[in-house]
């Protein structure tokens, strides 16, 4: 899904005043925060900050109640999810994403259905993306039969066998062992560097998240309290206060 006029300065998605509300709540306030190119974008904070109402607003699961979402420079809001993930952004979800009762292989296979033409050219592609994600000796697995770490990488699988331009991944460490939290992060870098793919990761899981992310957006009550780097973030008193003191203490 990459093309060659994508211009690198320009942010790959930009939000202007994104609000969501429910009834009277809102639950995510003129947000403004932009993906760019290549970078692995964390997006934290507190339970009910509106982080997923966020991720589901820019992947065309909710419209925004106003505000506006550009992808590449176009004006995408309140387009459905479909015509956003043919623009190149395309989500897992915080349950996971896969069907249970299919291979692995027919799993990511899913994933290639929009955008490669051909039944060869789809295995090729599935099969590249299994390699990639260490997923090869699963591929003729039940998916719903393997060990939790492995069906979250297969989630990942499904969502990159798009080769979208940006991946956003719904709390995917959630449930892992240590070594797989380290081989996760070491792929996300891999999506980045290699693939040129940016990720945007809602993730509670602090040390992942300072460790993996260029740059993080900080949610609280629905708003943008702080956007930095790790470091940045890490020093922020109102961060410190609103969520790292509380949660994470270090
Ligand atoms: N569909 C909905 N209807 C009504 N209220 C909602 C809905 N979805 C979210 N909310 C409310 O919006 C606020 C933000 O919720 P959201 O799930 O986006 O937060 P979050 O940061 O993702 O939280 P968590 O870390 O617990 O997943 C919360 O007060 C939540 O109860």
């Amino acid at each position: 899904m990459q093309t060659e006029s994508q211009n690198s300065t320009e942010p790959l998605l930009k939000t202007s005043g994104l609000t969501r509300r429910f009834g009277g709540l809102i639950a995510v306030n003129d947000v403004d925060f932009e993906i760019r190119p290549r970078e692995i974008l964390g997006l934290i904070g507190p339970n009910g900050a509106g982080k997923s109402t966020t991720f589901n607003l820019i992947s065309g699961f909710y419209k925004p109640s106003s505000g506006s979402l550009k992808i590449l420079g176009s004006d995408c809001t309140g387009r459905s999810s479909m015509v956003i993930s043919r623009m190149g952004l395309v989500r897992t979800f915080q349950h996971g994403s896969l069907m249970p009762s299919m291979t692995v292989h027919e799993n990511i296979l899913l994933g290639t259905l929009h955008g490669i033409r051909g039944h060869a050219a789809r295995r090729k592609r599935a099969e590249e993306t299994a390699e990639m994600l260490g997923l090869t000796s699963y591929l003729a697995e039940s998916a719903g039969t393997l060990p939790h770490g492995i069906q979250r990488l297969v989630s990942i699988g499904i969502a990159f066998a798009a080769r979208p331009r940006l991946l956003c991944l719904d709390e995917p460490l959630t449930g892992l062992n240590q070594t797989e939290v380290t081989d996760t992060l070491s792929m996300l870098e891999r999506i980045r560097d290699d693939f040129g793919c940016s990720v945007l990761l809602v993730e509670h899981n602090m040390k992942a998240v300072m460790q993996v992310c260029d740059r993080i957006v900080v949610l609280h009550h629905g708003e943008v309290l702080a956007t930095g780097t790790p470091t940045e973030i890490r020093s922020d008193q109102n961060v410190i206060n609103a969520y790292l003191g509380h949660r994470h203490g270090n």
